[in-house]
């Protein structure tokens, strides 16, 4: 059979793979695609988009309720089946609006997994084909859980297209993606519970602020069952029943359904990357500092299946950059990431960057550490918040900020003015001697510091 030839060739039609397509054709290369589900990526498809139409209409009820009995009167509850209209309305169109953009940019489509047979080539849908790059960007997918009765286990793409709410839901993992659907769920008024293996969910945040977090997320009806772990999942007439394991000891409960999320992990089964000679670990392919695989020169990945970032959409689309870049100017630019701001949007939003306070004091002599309660601060107390709260860090012999971490309403948008600070090396003199708009959240900065 002949090859058909491409000058790059991506798996992966996310942000990551989107980008290095089309930026490679806009430079006259000849670029093929393929992706084996719905194009448009996680983000657009099944992640931070629809998740956030879904948390809108928590974030409005959270505010009535707030308000409720202070000004505000009357009822507020969601409509699930007409929210998920309304999402639809966001995510029906990605895919066919992803396709003619690739279509009209000169790009040709596969709609299959490709397999590599060796270095530069691969197969998909029956055609040999023979690349001078291939740009692997297929992100990730839910964990595999090996516990019994794991066939009854719904991912998070599952959750986000429920046509009805049930009235009882168990996610095992609460990491972003189970806190972030608990909330809301919980908001949307189902009882929900969260089995987690650590003492603590969201370990990557400041653990401080992740208590407050979990107490306040009690008092919206959500169960902790910390230091856990699931071990069978039975089906019963209607319902489910969940067996875990903490400590020594056997429990169960009963509900509607079960969610796994208890991690994403590197989408690189179908691949073949051994014939493709394609080196990967358990963060995914490795890559180095030009996002080209370190076992196969003529292979670049980019985005959350490659082993070098935090797997987050601005990040997978500056690494798309970054590759594009490479291919069309023969290897120049290398992954240059600043501090990545990152968000838990459930509701107060858990939002932080740069470093962890155990970071910061390994890393400088004297940090000093600015943390408090901000509830009673006027923006709380203007919307009758019932948690404000945060930590800021600064390197004492220079004033830079070299940490922030947020716990309250719109963290996830302050967080930013905080990214910008510590990217620039700002310190507390600088943030102290900028004018921000007043009243609003961005303002409070300046008391935090
Ligand atoms: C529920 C959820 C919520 C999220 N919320 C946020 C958020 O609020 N903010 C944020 O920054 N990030 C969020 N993320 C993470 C974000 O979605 C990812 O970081 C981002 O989509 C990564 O982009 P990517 O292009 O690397 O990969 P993806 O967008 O995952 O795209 C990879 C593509 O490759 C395809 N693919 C996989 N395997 C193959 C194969 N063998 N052959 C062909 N195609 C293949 C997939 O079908 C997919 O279309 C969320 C993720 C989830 C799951
Ligand atoms: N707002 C955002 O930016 C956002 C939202 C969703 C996802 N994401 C991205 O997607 C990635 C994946 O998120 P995620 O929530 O799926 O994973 P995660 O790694 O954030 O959390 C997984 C959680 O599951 C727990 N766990 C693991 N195995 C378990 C077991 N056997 N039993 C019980 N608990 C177990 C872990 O302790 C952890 O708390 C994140 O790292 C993030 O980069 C980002």
């Amino acid at each position: 059979m002949e090859a058909k030839k491409f000058n790059v060739f991506v798996i992966g039609s996310g942000i990551a793979g989107q980008t290095v397509a089309t930026s490679c054709a806009k430079a006259g290369l000849k670029v093929a695609i393929a992706d084996k589900r719905a194009f448009g990526g996680t983000c657009a498809n099944r992640g931070c988009d629809p998740k956030k139409v879904l948390l809108a209409a928590t974030e409005a009820l959270q505010q009535t309720a707030q308000l409720k009995g202070i000004g505000l009167e009357g009822k507020m509850e969601i409509n699930w089946k007409k929210l998920q209209k309304f999402k639809r309305t966001f995510t029906k169109s990605v895919p066919k609006a992803t396709e003619k953009k690739l279509l009209e940019a000169g790009i040709t489509l596969y709609h299959q997994s490709p397999k590599f047979l060796d270095r530069n080539t691969l197969s998909v849908e029956g055609k040999m084909i023979k690349a001078d790059h291939i740009v692997i960007a297929t992100g990730l997918e839910p964990v595999n859980l090996p516990i019994n009765g794991s066939k009854h286990l719904n991912t998070s793409d599952d959750f986000l297209n429920l046509k009805t709410l049930p009235e009882k839901l168990v996610f095992i993992g609460g990491g972003y993606v189970g806190m972030e659907f608990a909330h809301i769920a919980a908001r949307a008024g189902a009882k929900v519970t969260v089995i987690d293996s650590g003492d603590l969910p969201l370990k990557g945040f400041d653990q401080d602020l992740v208590e407050r977090l979990v107490a306040y997320s009690k008092t919206l009806g959500i169960e902790f069952i910390m230091n856990a772990k699931a071990s069978t999942i039975k089906k019963l007439k209607k319902n489910y029943k969940v067996y875990y394991k903490q400590g020594d000891k056997k429990h169960h409960l009963k509900t509607a359904m079960v969610f796994n999320t208890a991690g994403r992990v590197p989408a690189l089964k179908a691949l073949d990357l051994e014939k493709g000679r394609v080196d990967f670990n358990a963060n995914g392919i490795e890559v180095n500092t030009f996002l080209q695989s370190k076992s196969n020169d003529l292979v670049y990945a980019c985005g959350d299946v490659a082993d070098s970032n935090l797997p987050l959409t601005p990040l997978s689309g500056r690494e798309g950059y970054v590759v594009a870049e490479n291919i069309i100017r023969n290897r120049k630019k290398r992954i240059d990431v600043p501090v990545i701001p990152s968000a838990v949007f459930t509701l107060p939003n858990l939002a932080s960057v740069g470093y962890s306070e155990e970071e910061a004091k390994k890393r400088y002599k004297n940090v000093i550490v600015k943390s408090g309660d901000a509830s009673s601060w006027f923006n709380a107390k203007r919307w009758n918040a019932p948690v404000y709260a945060y930590k800021i860090l600064l390197n004492e012999r220079t004033g830079e900020i070299v940490g922030a971490h947020l716990l309250g309403p719109d963290a996830g948008e302050t967080i930013n003015t905080f990214a910008l600070a510590i990217n620039h090396k700002m310190t507390e003199d600088d943030l102290q001697g900028t004018i921000f708009s007043y009243p609003s959240w961005v303002y409070d900065t300046k008391s935090m510091v």
